[in-house]
């Protein structure tokens, strides 16, 4: 077994999340920062460096195509850029097909308290007769829904699917101005943004006579950064535990 460090490549290192990554990833035992890409740059930068590992926080319109390069060159990807529909994550599973050199990792939150939020709600979700999410974010955002809100509302509907329960009570006949939001798999989420938050997401559950929130609040970026190294270590080298196509910090986490 090798000691060498395991070299790894940020896409959108110029960015929020990828400037922060760089740092960690740095600073991390046995990783080793190789290439820094952003929008101008190369691709062939990361495999100039021999990058073995692709972290990747660009924008849900690229993503795609960065893991496709990522696969077809035998680089494995840390993928914590939003937008990841299940048709996407079929997408990648046909790309990668049995090779089993190469790992893609897709984290929708890659901080603790945001992976045990979704857990804790999805165990809830079958107990109570509503659910809904709100996630509130900064203004430069993107997307809307986040994909930690996408991932929790699909997680809440598969929890109830399994459970068997019915239509969540609603009486709402009109809805001109969208107010009752967006669905996801059933489940309404409402996406807030304004100056000064980071990241941040309610999941708001009803039954007769009582409701449950559960929130998280990250309140710095820095939140994001040991899940982002634990990722890295478990697609390569010799702490490699992950293999095909993978979503959620969960399987990292060993929960
Ligand atoms: N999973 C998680 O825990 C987290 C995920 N995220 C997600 O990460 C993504 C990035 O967020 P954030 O850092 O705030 O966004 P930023 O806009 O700050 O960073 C994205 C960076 O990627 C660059 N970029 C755009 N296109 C490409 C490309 N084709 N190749 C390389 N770089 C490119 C951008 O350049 P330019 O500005 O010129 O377009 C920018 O520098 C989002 O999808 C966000 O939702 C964010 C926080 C946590
Ligand atoms: O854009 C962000 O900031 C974040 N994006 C991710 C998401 O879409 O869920 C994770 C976190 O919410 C921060």
């Amino acid at each position: 077994m090798s000691d060498a460090p395991t070299k790894v490549g940020v896409l959108g290192a110029r960015g929020r999340m990828g400037s922060q990554a760089c740092k960690a990833i740095d600073a991390a035992d046995g990783l080793e920062l190789v290439a820094g890409v952003d929008i101008h740059d190369s691709l062939a930068g990361l495999t100039g460096a021999h990058a073995e590992v692709v972290v990747d926080f660009t924008r849900p319109d690229v993503v795609m195509d960065n893991l496709k390069w990522c696969i077809g060159h035998g680089v494995s990807a840390v993928v914590g850029t939003s937008g990841f529909t299940d048709e996407r994550v079929e997408e990648l599973r046909e790309m990668v097909g049995d090779r089993d050199d190469v790992t893609v990792l897709i984290v929708p939150n890659f901080s603790i308290g945001a992976v045990l939020m979704m857990r804790f709600a999805a165990q809830a979700a079958p107990y109570f007769e509503s659910a809904e999410v709100i996630e509130l974010h900064h203004p430069e955002k993107v997307d809307a829904p986040s994909g930690t809100a996408q991932r929790t509302a699909e997680l809440i509907a598969g929890a109830r699917a399994d459970a068997g329960c019915g239509a969540m009570p609603d009486a709402t006949a009109s809805d001109p101005s969208g107010a009752r939001g967006g669905a996801v798999g059933g489940v309404p989420v409402h996406s807030v943004r304004a100056r000064g938050l980071v990241a941040h997401q309610e999941v708001l559950l009803g039954a007769l006579g009582e409701t449950l929130t559960i929130r998280h609040d990250s309140l710095d970026r820095e939140s994001f950064m040991p899940g982002v190294v634990a990722g890295v270590r478990a697609v390569s080298g010799a702490e490699r535990t992950l293999t095909g196509v993978v979503v959620g910090l969960e399987h990292v986490l060993g929960f």
